[in-house]
């Protein structure tokens, strides 16, 4: 917001974290002299209500938004806390990161990402406006919904994931060195967002909790027929095995359904990408060459993943490009040298 040339105030319960934040050119930690356009409160979801009740009781803004995870609960201790909410409107970023705090932040997080924004029907228009800009202003793609829909759509898509990842990574906590030693892109895909903070998933879950559990009920019974289906494949039963066959091919279809669904970048429709596999070697700017390389070939990376080979002084980078592109791409980084694997 700063490099977009508007005045932020921050306050924060710790101060350290305010003042870092400032000394990172987030905002000032001045107060303002007047009500500002737009207060954002960005706390954890049980404190959203007091936070902003007490925001509105001191006349800080003309208009106010929240950024938590969760929207019914916070809505309703608003409310029951006697908050203005016609000037309030409810927010949430459908961006984050591993780690909290100011240090975490980065200027481009929400670029091209959904950012969902819960009005009713008491919302001004001048605050419902308010909150349009400030999604623009970061980049973001608006999403009007309504609160209960939303916590029931995050708990699916944000919530259940957060806690399966954890749960993936937790059979790893007391595994063989030797097994862990093995964990290859797959796993690291599945487990990255295990690495989150514990205390500010506790604050998402806790105001999401009944919902997320019906998510993990559904996922538990795929999980036991999943189950049933590989007792039945470890079997010498003829039948079981087809049986089990069919179970676990079953699974993966439903799931190549799914991730198909996923959006794109900028919430475009899924798009299949090519992946071309190039080794580097592990020195300082070798990356650096090869995206050059890429850019000298008019060629657009998507996406990049890098697999570091146990032991060795390689990593495999993975390009997502697009299939048009491949060939092109291809035949520009073997002239030029590169190690480009099938
Ligand atoms: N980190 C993430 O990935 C995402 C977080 N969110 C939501 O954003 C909100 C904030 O999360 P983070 O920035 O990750 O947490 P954070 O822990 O980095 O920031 C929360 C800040 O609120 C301050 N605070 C606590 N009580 C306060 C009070 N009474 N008055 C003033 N400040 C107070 C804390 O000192 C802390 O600096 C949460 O509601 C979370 O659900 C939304 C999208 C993504
Ligand atoms: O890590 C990611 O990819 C995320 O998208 C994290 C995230 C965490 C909490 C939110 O409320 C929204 C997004």
């Amino acid at each position: 917001l700063t490099a977009r040339g508007i005045a932020v105030y921050l306050e924060d319960a710790d101060p350290d974290a305010a003042h870092t934040a400032a000394s990172l050119g987030a905002g000032t930690t001045d107060e303002p002299s007047e009500p500002v356009d737009l207060a954002i409160v960005a706390v954890p979801p049980a404190l959203v209500g007091t936070v902003l009740a007490d925001c509105q009781r001191r006349g800080l803004a003309r208009s106010y938004t929240d950024v938590a995870s969760v929207k019914a609960g916070p809505r309703a201790e608003a409310v029951a806390l006697g908050c203005d909410t016609a000037h309030y409107i409810g927010g949430h970023p459908m961006a984050g990161r591993e780690q909290s705090g100011p240090l975490a932040a980065r200027a481009d997080l929400f670029e091209g990402r959904p950012w969902v924004l819960t009005p009713t029907a008491d919302t001004t228009t001048e605050t419902l406006n308010a909150a349009l800009e400030l999604v623009a202003l970061c980049g973001a793609m608006p999403v009007v919904m309504d609160a209960g829909a939303h916590d029931r759509a995050v708990a699916l898509v944000s919530h259940a994931p957060q806690l399966f990842s954890s749960l993936v990574a937790a059979r790893l906590e007391h595994a063989d060195e030797t097994a862990v030693r093995l964990a290859g892109q797959g796993v690291r895909d599945v487990t990255r967002i295990a690495a989150s903070d514990p205390r500010m998933w506790l604050d998402i879950l806790s105001a999401n909790a009944g919902v997320v559990a019906d998510v993990l009920e559904e996922l538990a019974v795929d999980l036991n027929t999943a189950v049933g289906a590989l007792r039945s494949l470890a079997g010498d039963e003829e039948t079981g095995r087809r049986k089990g066959t069919d179970g676990i091919e079953s699974v993966m279809r439903r799931g190549n359904n799914g991730q198909a669904r996923i959006p794109g970048k900028h919430g475009a429709p899924p798009t299949r990408y090519e992946t071309v596999v190039v080794a580097i070697g592990d020195q300082p700017g070798e990356l650096g060459r090869l995206f050059r390389e890429a850019a000298r070939a008019g060629v657009n990376i998507e996406d990049v993943a890098i697999d570091h080979s146990a032991g060795r002084q390689v990593g495999l980078v993975q390009l997502s490009i697009a299939p048009t592109a491949t060939h092109q791409l291809v035949s520009a980084l073997v002239e030029r040298g590169w190690d480009v694997r099938d």
